[in-house]
């Protein structure tokens, strides 16, 4: 079997956007004076297919989220020529080839974003050449059912956080994730703020509900460090990227400090970037992305790490390439799921462009053991609503 072409679409949402409000999620540029663009950390407002053809007639498809135009112009220019004309079989061999020509420039951020779309596709077409789902291809079924937490709850007023907390109780959920508005630059008002959105939501949700708590980066390690006596009482499950990705060290001491479990990853690529997290103990719980990551063959080789580590892996994101990692490994004991399909930030557009993904039911969601590869289509029924880049 061969590659014999890397197709590669971007496709630019065009339809009706929720505008983010002021204060909805702390985030790294809150660091910096000029707030006239504060929320351009959260754009995602585009997407890249990845679809590599064979000359058996399967088709793999994979995607990139991040920086799409030149994640396309990169799988383009530099990955396709290294895998046209190859066996997908030998994916180790062809994640090496990528990872190595691409060294210079490519080991982190949207290179290895690249990487990871032509490795996520090739393991589609795996898994469709032996009529098996991805995750009997990397240890099979671990979990009658993946257990998943609803994640939004950015902020807004307290009683419309605490009403949508109260849906996704509804829904079935037993464990959810909000977002603090408000960091170091915003003073004691700010901190005050912050502890009324936790406790507004756990008066709702109670002390039998897993609530997990998220930075995006968007506090320093002074203010972190003040913030975690206040939020002890309310045992949260998780405080996420309080600080940069870079400041490994700065995790590393968080994570001693407090007996609140600090998360991170989700700004993390590859099994050398996560080696140093577990050896430094700077995480407790680790939250790559497959499509970040370096792809199915680099977020493989992580689970096996963390798994000796005893650190819980629960990917960011869910979507179906995280679902197949979490399905195949005990290391991962939960995925993330969005539950709001409305563009906002564009992490939703996932569902506007691929077909296949599982709805949870009561907070559980499953796997086809039938279905080849890993379940996903494209979804031409929104297609009208995007630029189309081929
Ligand atoms: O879901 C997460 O963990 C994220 O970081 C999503 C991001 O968009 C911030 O809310
Ligand atoms: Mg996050």
């Amino acid at each position: 079997m061969k590659i014999t072409r890397v197709r590669t679409r971007v496709f630019e949402w065009k339809g009706h956007t929720v505008p983010a409000q002021p204060h909805f999620c702390s985030n790294a540029m809150d660091e910096l004076w000029d707030k006239s663009d504060s929320m351009g950390t959260f754009r995602f407002h585009g997407w890249t297919t990845v679809e590599v053809e064979t000359d058996t007639g399967i088709v793999g498809l994979g995607n990139v989220a991040l920086a799409p135009r030149i994640a396309k112009a990169i799988i383009d220019q530099y990955l396709a020529p290294l895998v046209v004309g190859q066996d997908p079989f030998d994916y180790e061999y062809l994640w090496q080839r990528m990872y190595r020509s691409t060294h210079a420039w490519g080991r982190k951020g949207i290179g290895m974003a690249a990487i990871s779309g032509v490795d996520i596709a090739i393991w589609d077409v795996m898994g469709k050449a032996v009529g098996k789902p991805v995750f009997k291809l990397l240890g099979g079924r671990t979990k009658e059912k993946i257990p998943c937490y609803a994640s939004k709850l950015y902020r807004t007023d307290l009683k419309s956080m605490q009403e949508e907390a109260q849906s996704y109780l509804d829904q079935g959920f037993k464990a959810m994730k909000m977002r603090f508005g408000y960091g170091p630059k915003d003073g004691p008002t700010g901190m005050r703020e912050n502890l009324n959105s936790v406790a507004a939501v756990r008066e709702v949700i109670g002390e039998d509900i897993d609530l997990m708590l998220e930075c995006y980066m968007g506090w320093n390690l002074e203010y972190t460090k003040r913030m975690l006596p206040r939020l002890e009482r309310f045992q949260p499950r998780w405080l996420e990227e309080p600080v940069l990705a870079d400041d490994i060290d700065g995790y590393a001491e968080l994570n001693q400090l407090t007996s609140i479990p600090i998360s991170g990853g989700e700004h993390e690529f590859t099994s050398y970037g996560f080696r140093q997290l577990l050896e430094k103990r700077a995480v407790s719980v680790i939250q790559y992305d497959t499509n970040r990551v370096g792809g199915i063959t680099a977020a493989h080789k992580i689970n096996a790490i963390a798994e000796s580590f005893s650190v819980p892996v629960i990917p960011h994101a869910g979507q179906m390439h995280n679902y197949h990692l979490t399905m195949s490994t005990l290391a991962s004991p939960m995925s993330e799921f969005f539950p709001v399909h409305d563009v906002e930030i564009g992490n939703e557009l996932f569902y506007y462009l691929f077909e296949g993904d599982p709805e949870p039911v009561n907070g559980f969601l499953d796997l086809d053991d039938d279905t080849p590869g890993l379940g996903l289509t494209l979804n031409e029924r929104y297609f009208d609503q995007f630029h189309i880049i081929e």
